[in-house]
């Protein structure tokens, strides 16, 4: 989404078009992750020598020195995109002036994103055991890594978008003012869309982990699921988002509902003047 214009940009089925393409970006990039063996030492401090005295894990390496490039290209003062790790350098590339669509916040839940996906996603998905190829499943680490806190972050607009409706603003309002965490969570809460959501992802994750034939049907494998050697499991997906993605996101937009109001009266009164 071009966040650089404003028009639109907090429409709530603009908004859930964009997570829709994100099941996309993370179904495939899970897929690519899942090529590669689990490859353990990747994830273990000290195993390498960094030549700064780096002193984490191979990807954390990696990742921080994949970081450092994007953020001189300024990928991170997109209002969307958020760092795993820190030091960052600044940006080479002039700022870019993005409107005010979020009130301003320093919400990142990215460690949980990677304790998640270290613990619970990749021995989910990959296979058991050590393929030497540690450069390919550190990149596809990260593919997953940023394609999962973008979707997750994007709990910050969604949630925007939902109190500046003027048919909840009120009870918003006074849910945050009491600040009633769970009538947060219920209101923002929409049952059917988690339920179509989860049908879709099903779908999706069955016809692109699979190869089909030249008719174009999939080629479904004999187990009764139909999905034993398929290139990643849809349970593994749905259960994913069931228990991680979607709970995760709905943090995000109860913490940055909590801290909607601070500061909010004084900006009302600057902008009325
Ligand atoms: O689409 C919304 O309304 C969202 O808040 C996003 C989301 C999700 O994570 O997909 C989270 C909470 C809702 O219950 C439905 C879906």
């Amino acid at each position: 989404m071009n966040l650089l214009k404003k028009d639109n940009a907090l429409s709530l089925a603009r908004l859930r078009d964009v997570l829709i393409r994100l099941e996309d970006t993370i179904i495939f990039a899970l897929i690519e992750r899942a090529q590669f063996a689990l490859n353990e030492c990747t994830y273990q401090p000290g195993v390498y020598e960094y030549e700064d005295g780096y002193k984490g894990s191979f990807l954390g390496y990696f990742l921080h020195e994949m970081e450092k490039v994007h953020s001189r290209v300024r990928r991170y003062t997109s209002p969307d995109e958020y760092p795993f790790t820190s030091p960052l350098p600044e940006p080479i590339l002039p700022t870019l002036d993005f409107p005010p669509i979020l009130h301003p916040n320093n919400i990142n839940v990215n460690k949980d994103i990677m304790d998640r996906y270290l613990q619970d996603i990749v021995p989910k998905i990959c296979t058991p055991g050590d393929d030497l190829n540690y450069g390919s499943s550190a990149t596809r680490d990260v593919e997953c890594l940023q394609a999962l806190s973008k979707r997750i972050h994007y709990g910050k607009f969604i949630a925007e978008s939902k109190f500046q409706d003027p048919a909840q603003q009120e009870t918003y309002i006074r849910l945050i003012k009491a600040k009633d965490r769970e009538g947060i969570m219920e209101l923002l809460t929409n049952r059917t869309v988690e339920a179509a959501l989860l049908r879709r992802l099903r779908r999706k994750a069955m016809i692109y982990g699979h190869d089909i034939t030249e008719k174009g049907d999939i080629i479904l494998d004999d187990d009764q699921n139909g999905n034993v050697s398929s290139k990643i499991h849809a349970d593994v997906v749905v259960d994913l988002y069931e228990r991680f993605v979607i709970p995760l996101t709905k943090e995000v937009e109860v913490d940055y509902l909590l801290k909607r109001l601070d500061g909010w009266q004084a900006s009302e009164d600057t902008k009325a003047e």
